[in-house]
């Protein structure tokens, strides 16, 4: 622990960059099963955002795990640090203006609380990709699940590591049998909707 350090309030802030870049910076954070769609939704939902013209950054857990947190496995331990890292990084992101897109399992309600209370009302936004284990199953899009079940990888989630579903998130995007292109829609418009975007 750092001891004997100051915070530097800096001329040139959250506000003054989020004026100039003429957006509300905020973190979109899906949160659900390995497999449920939040990689390929968050891409889809970037695409629009930065489309219309916003400053985006995505935050992915595969490529995050190539770097800042090549270091963590899948323990709940290293999950957590996983999470707590990230918020920290989104939190410089929105600080910078952005709007930050995070594409996490983040299966502790606490460690997604913990990113909400570092930011500010209104600025952290939880997405529930809820779709069912089965599902997510069958896709199996990176032939992980096959491997849990027959013991090739342990502290799989949903399998033998806990996911805690949401308890009270933004956006509930329940699940329907239909292309990743209009459940991007669906989440756009229900952030729409709801005005948080
Ligand atoms: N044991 C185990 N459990 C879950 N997931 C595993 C595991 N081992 C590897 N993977 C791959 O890592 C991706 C999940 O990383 P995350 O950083 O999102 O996980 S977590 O938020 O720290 O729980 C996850 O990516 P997604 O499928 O995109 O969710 C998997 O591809
Ligand atoms: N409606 C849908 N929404 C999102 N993904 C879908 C949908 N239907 C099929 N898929 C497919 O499911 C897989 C989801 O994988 P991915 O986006 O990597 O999920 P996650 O990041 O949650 O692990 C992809 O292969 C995607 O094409």
């Amino acid at each position: 622990m750092a001891t004997n350090i100051v915070w530097h309030k800096h001329e040139v802030n959250k506000q003054t960059r989020s004026d100039k870049l003429g957006q509300k910076p905020r973190v979109i954070w899906l949160t659900g099963l390995s497999g449920s769609g939040k990689s390929t939704l968050a891409n889809l939902l970037e695409k629009k955002l930065f489309e219309d013209g916003k400053l985006t950054y995505l935050l992915d857990g595969d490529n995050v795990r190539h770097g800042l947190c090549g270091d963590l496995g899948f323990s709940d331990k290293d999950r957590v640090e996983n999470i707590r890292r990230i918020s920290e990084v989104a939190k410089l992101f929105v600080d910078s203006g952005t709007i930050v897109l995070t594409a996490f399992i983040s299966p502790f309600q606490t460690d997604r609380d913990f990113c909400r209370n570092l930011l500010q009302e209104k600025e952290f936004v939880e997405v529930y990709v809820d779709v069912p284990l089965a599902v997510c199953e069958q896709r199996d899009p990176k032939g992980l699940y096959k491997k849990a079940r027959n013991g090739e990888i342990k502290d799989f989630t949903g399998i033998d590591s806990t996911y805690e579903a949401p308890v009270n998130p933004e956006v509930h995007l329940e699940y329907k049998d239909e292309s990743a292109e209009a459940t991007a829609e669906r989440l756009f418009n229900l952030l729409n909707e709801k005005g948080l975007i």
